[in-house]
């Protein structure tokens, strides 16, 4: 009897591992890649992003019969690419860049399976309240912002400063379940069981 293949997270990430198990899909093993996230001279979000989840996928190991995934999540105002901001002065910064604006949320998402390899980018579009100085000083006080690419997490307290959003939620949490189980199955791994 042929077993299904092993499910492999690579990614740190907590949230990609609940989104993940909002499909009852639970990782054989979690592994969180480490690369160099510094975007090129001139790279535009949308590519940024693809690059960063592939190369995590291919930062890390897969054995045969494992199926690994990897995502990576950026937020781009206009050409610029709003990474995790390393402390609470650029979280503040990226805020107020984003405060009043739409802007675009890219996910990118690779499965790698033996020597095949599927990825797919996902785009959102978020729109941020105009905030007063008030508004960013409660919110960075929350240290909700901590990992959070473009420094807001709209599943948290800044949930409060969002009135519109187009695309996939998952995606901006982290991870488009709608492409992610379409890329599992694809990769052999029923997401939703068998009878
Ligand atoms: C915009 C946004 C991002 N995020 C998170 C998702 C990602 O965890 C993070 C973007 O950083 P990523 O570099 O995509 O991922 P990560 O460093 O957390 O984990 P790993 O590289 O190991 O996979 O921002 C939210 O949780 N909510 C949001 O609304």
């Amino acid at each position: 009897m042929s077993s299904d293949p092993r499910l492999v997270l690579g990614s740190g990430s907590p949230r990609r591992l609940e989104l993940l198990a909002q499909l009852g899909l639970v990782p054989a093993d979690i592994r969180a890649p480490e690369i160099d996230e510094t975007p090129h001279k001139g790279e535009l979000p949308r590519p940024y992003c693809a690059r960063m989840a592939l190369e995590k996928a291919r930062a890390l190991d897969a054995a045969p019969g494992e199926v690994l995934l990897t995502a990576d999540t950026t937020v781009a105002a206009g050409r610029r690419i709003l990474g995790k901001p390393e402390d609470e002065d650029q979280a503040r910064a990226f805020l107020s860049l984003l405060s009043g604006r739409r802007h675009r949320v890219h996910t990118s998402i690779v499965v790698r399976a033996d020597d095949r390899t599927w990825s797919r980018d996902v785009e959102s579009q978020v729109k941020m309240k105009v905030l007063s100085q008030a508004d960013i000083d409660r919110y960075i006080a929350t240290d909700d912002w901590r990992g959070k690419a473009g420094g807001y997490a709209i599943q948290g307290p800044a949930a409060a400063f969002i009135p519109w959003m187009q695309g996939s939620f998952t995606a901006v949490v982290g991870l488009p379940l709608h492409e992610t189980a379409q890329l599992l199955e694809a990769a052999g791994l029923p997401v939703w069981g068998r009878a």
